[in-house]
């Protein structure tokens, strides 16, 4: 039986965790969740899988929970608001935290998680673009698993057992090109938020549909799997691969390219990091061959999708360059979901804001927080004249 915390338990993975953890009810414990908004979720997991610990950061979601235990008589710990994530993270009895929050809020529990030696069942990629460093040399330190949740990094994960990381010639990531793929700026003026979400082959949170169409989603998995796998960014290749098929490749030295392939559902991929090293059947519709028919592959255009660039870029210029990409996209896909700035201003915030904020080579852990408490404060400052 393994212990297991969940922060963003009400989202898409959360929730895909939850299907996983119910069709394996003696395999897993769920020891404490983190909610936010979504409180109807989050009293349907108390009811069901009664966790001792409770966080919910939203101040008016806490209130009708911490009712509902009352009134209910709940014996749980039930805490408020964000700094409590942590308290997810500290449960001793915890052998895995997976992280589901969307955001580099992430960050702080995941480090925390860290320090007390708890493998980490890593989804939320926004903590390694902006403390990637910090993070891989915690659990380097504390000999802590980091075992990816995002598909494309654990198919790489699959394709890597049993072989040694010298012997990597290059990665290749699988993008499904999202669902603007094949169309050029000029049709991208009057994107709505409502197009940007309809992803072709996932259904996701709004934030990372929306990081899909932009590319900046691929960008963001190019630096999770450089701080991943110790891999340098000029051999990670990213290749658009509308059929999402293949998740991901890793090719060898001796120019074998090793592939995980399966239908596209990330109860796979959950399962096999809470189950590693292990694996067990899992509840997906199984890959026919002969049904799949071609599998195509492209170039992604990054003169279009001009994100991508901006994150590789950023990855290689390591230091606070990932903090303030990975910053500078939530407040602008936040401004873009909420009507404020048009869909083609995204890539434009995040340039502008590389160029701009002063780039240091070795930030501290607090200098990261720093910079992303900054570049908020300006960015909702100037569209929103504050949040
Ligand atoms: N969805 C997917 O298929 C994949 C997602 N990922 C990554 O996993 C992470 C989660 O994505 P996804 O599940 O799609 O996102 P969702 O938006 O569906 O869920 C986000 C979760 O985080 C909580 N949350 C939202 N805002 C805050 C906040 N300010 N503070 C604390 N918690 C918050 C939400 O709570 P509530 O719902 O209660 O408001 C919810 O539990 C992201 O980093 C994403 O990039 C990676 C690969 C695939
Ligand atoms: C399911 C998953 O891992 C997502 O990150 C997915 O990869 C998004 O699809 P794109 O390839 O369109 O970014
Ligand atoms: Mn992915």
């Amino acid at each position: 039986m393994k212990n297991v915390g969940i922060i963003g338990a009400t989202g898409s993975i959360g929730s895909q965790t939850m299907e996983v953890l119910r069709e394996n009810r003696k395999a897993f414990n769920l020891t404490g969740i983190s909610s936010h908004s979504n409180y109807k979720k989050t009293i349907e997991i108390i009811e069901e899988f009664s966790p001792e610990v409770v966080v919910v950061t939203e101040d008016n979601a806490y209130d009708i929970i911490k009712d509902y235990c009352k009134d209910k008589n709940k014996k749980l710990s039930l805490y408020r608001g964000i700094e409590s994530l942590e308290k997810v993270s500290e449960i001793k009895e915890n052998d895995i935290l997976v992280t589901s929050v969307v955001g580099m809020v992430g960050l702080k529990p995941t480090m925390k998680a860290i320090e007390n030696g708890t493998t980490i069942a890593l989804a939320n990629k926004e903590t390694l673009v902006a403390g990637g460093r910090h993070v891989m040399e915690a659990a380097r330190r504390r000999n802590v698993d980091i075992l990816p949740v995002d598909s494309e990094h654990n198919a790489l994960f699959q394709c890597l057992q049993g072989e040694k990381r010298e012997d990597i010639k290059r990665l290749h990531i699988t993008a499904s090109g999202g669902p603007f793929r094949g169309k050029k700026k000029e049709e991208l003026i009057n994107i709505t938020p409502e197009d940007a979400v309809r992803h072709p082959k996932w259904n996701m949170g709004m934030k990372i549909s929306v990081d899909s169409s932009t590319l900046m989603n691929k960008g963001l998995e190019v630096i999770e799997a450089h701080w991943l796998y110790g891999v340098d960014y000029d051999k990670i290749n990213v290749v658009v691969h509308p059929e999402s098929i293949i998740h991901s490749m890793v090719e060898y030295k001796d120019n074998s390219i090793i592939a995980q392939l399966s239908n596209p559902n990330m109860k796979l991929p959950i399962q096999y990091a809470l189950t590693y090293p292990k694996r067990i059947d899992c509840n997906i519709k199984e890959l026919n061959l002969f049904d799949i028919g071609q599998l195509t592959f492209e170039r992604p255009d990054t003169d279009t999708f001009t994100c991508l660039k901006l994150a590789y870029q950023a990855g290689k210029a390591s230091g606070n360059a990932g903090v303030i990409l990975n910053t500078s996209n939530e407040v602008a896909v936040d401004l873009f979901l909420n009507g404020v700035i048009k869909y083609l201003e995204i890539n434009e915030i995040v340039e502008r804001c590389l160029n701009n904020y002063e780039y240091m080579s070795k930030p501290t852990l607090e200098d990261i927080i720093q910079i992303d408490k900054r570049i908020r404060k300006d960015l909702y400052g100037l569209y929103l004249g504050g949040k």
